[in-house]
């Protein structure tokens, strides 16, 4: 069975710089970054800095506006607007106000408007194009980071989720202030590098889509041995990683997710 590793590397606290070393290390990621339209995480400069395309989907660009320069109380605002602009904005345009558009075209952010599309989210757009102009990398596979995409309005949430299933193929984690989740394909063997210094000890194990037959984890307070999960019988919530390394074997897609420490 194929292996897959994930590693919340990004979540490290400049650890290609605190090492002062210009290469990634073997579990660093390639990733691009989406800002959603809620509050942004203490952690979004962070994750900016190391994204190799950043986008905003539609209000999001306002949150990038607003609240960046907050994280940066004493800098100039337009010192930090102007250092934190997306390459891309793409949406229904019915969120970002005006006054944000005109100030990132100045800046020479590419924009594009898909209001004719009232079928897709904001968020589904700006995977659909980031799949379309970053290619898949065997060596490095295309990873997506959403920021601001958990808690809030429920149906946004559930849309939220319902792209990470639309496209199982590709990884991409929803991140909020207070965790994040990513799907675990079936039939891998999957091994999660525990960042306990930003991640955990909270975690849970998630049927989605369709009941998990027969699910088997190592590395948690309560392991699943060849058990049946489904909604309305057995979730794994409030389960406490306890190893350096979780596995997870399941005949159906999960969704994994681990708590995020405080900065
Ligand atoms: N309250 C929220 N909770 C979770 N995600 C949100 C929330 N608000 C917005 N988002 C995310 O940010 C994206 C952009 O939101 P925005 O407010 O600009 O547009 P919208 O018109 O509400 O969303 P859409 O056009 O996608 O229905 C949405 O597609 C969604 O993924
Ligand atoms: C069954 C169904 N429910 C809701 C919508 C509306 N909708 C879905 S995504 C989206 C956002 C566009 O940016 C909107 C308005 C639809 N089209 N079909």
């Amino acid at each position: 069975m194929e292996v897959m590793y994930h590693s919340s590397t990004f979540l490290l606290p400049s650890e290609r710089d605190t090492l002062n070393n210009t290469s990634p290390s073997p579990f660093s990621l390639s990733y691009a970054l989406i800002i959603l339209n809620q509050r942004l995480p203490s952690f979004a400069p962070l994750l900016w800095d190391h994204a190799q395309l950043r986008v905003c989907a539609d209000g999001g660009a306002n949150r990038l506006f607003d609240e960046m320069p907050l994280l940066f109380p004493h800098q100039d605002i337009s010192y930090v607007r102007s250092r934190y602009k997306p390459n891309l904005i793409k949406g229904d345009m019915d969120s970002i106000r005006k006054e944000v558009l005109d100030f990132y075209v100045e800046q020479g952010t590419k924009i594009i408007d898909e209001s004719h599309d009232q079928d897709s989210t904001d968020l589904h757009k700006c995977v659909r194009h980031i799949c379309e102009v970053m290619p898949k990398n065997d060596k490095s596979p295309l990873c997506i980071l959403v920021a601001g995409a958990l808690g809030g309005r429920f149906d946004h949430e559930m849309g939220n989720i319902n792209v990470l299933c639309r496209f199982s193929n590709t990884r991409i984690i929803l991140l909020s202030e207070d965790c994040l989740i990513h799907l675990l394909p079936k039939n891998h063997c999957h091994k999660i590098l525990i960042q306990s210094s930003s991640e955990g000890p909270h975690c849970g194990l998630i049927p989605i889509g369709t009941p998990s037959g027969s699910s088997t984890t190592t590395g948690l307070k309560w392991n699943l041995k060849n058990t049946e999960m489904r909604f309305g019988g057995l979730v794994s919530t409030s389960n406490i990683v306890e190893e350096d390394i979780v596995t997870v074997q399941s005949d159906s897609d999960l969704l994994w997710t681990i708590s995020i420490k405080k900065l």
